[in-house]
């Protein structure tokens, strides 16, 4: 079911910060332009990889999901992992027949890349945070 590895989920307590880590440290090139999802309570940047993309995400405000992540690591740190699926509504249907949690209100919400996306709970995931999107019509 699951296909490419979309992108590796970062939170931070500051987008700005870490820009200045991937782009001065590690050399990153390709650097999106950050924005705003208040639907899903958070800020975003991608960063480009060859094969797959770092997905920085701050709190949007203080009713973020990501507000009780960053409580407990105060400097940021790896949050979720995304994987592609052909069909997110097919992939739900067999994520619950297998018994797995859709997290939130269980529907699929639009993601940062603007394809539906859901999220499967931690506790059930091998203590990873694993996000399902559906891969854009016409690929990349
Ligand atoms: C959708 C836009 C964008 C995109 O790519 O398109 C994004 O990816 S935005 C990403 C931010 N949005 C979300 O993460 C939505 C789904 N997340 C949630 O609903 C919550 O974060 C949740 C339920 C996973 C955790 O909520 P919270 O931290 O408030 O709850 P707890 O502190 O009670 O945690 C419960 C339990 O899970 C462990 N946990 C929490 N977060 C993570 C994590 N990122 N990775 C692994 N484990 C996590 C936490 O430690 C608790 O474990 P316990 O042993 O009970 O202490
Ligand atoms: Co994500």
């Amino acid at each position: 079911m699951i296909g490419n590895l979309n992108h590796v989920g970062v939170a931070t307590p500051s987008i700005a910060e870490s820009i200045k880590l991937y782009r001065d440290v590690l050399g990153a090139t390709k650097i999106g332009e950050p924005f705003d999802l208040p639907a899903q309570g958070v800020k975003v940047c991608f960063i480009d990889t060859p094969t797959a993309q770092i997905e920085l995400i701050e709190p949007y405000d203080d009713t973020s999901p990501i507000i009780g992540f960053l409580a407990k690591n105060p400097k940021g740190g790896q949050h979720h992992v995304c994987f592609e699926v052909a069909d997110i509504h097919a992939a739900v249907a067999e994520m619950r027949a297998k018994g797995v949690t859709i997290l939130g209100t269980g529907e699929p919400r639009i993601g940062a890349h603007g394809t539906p996306v859901v999220f499967l709970h931690p506790k059930e995931m091998g203590g990873v945070l694993i996000e399902l999107m559906e891969t854009p019509k016409g690929g990349h």
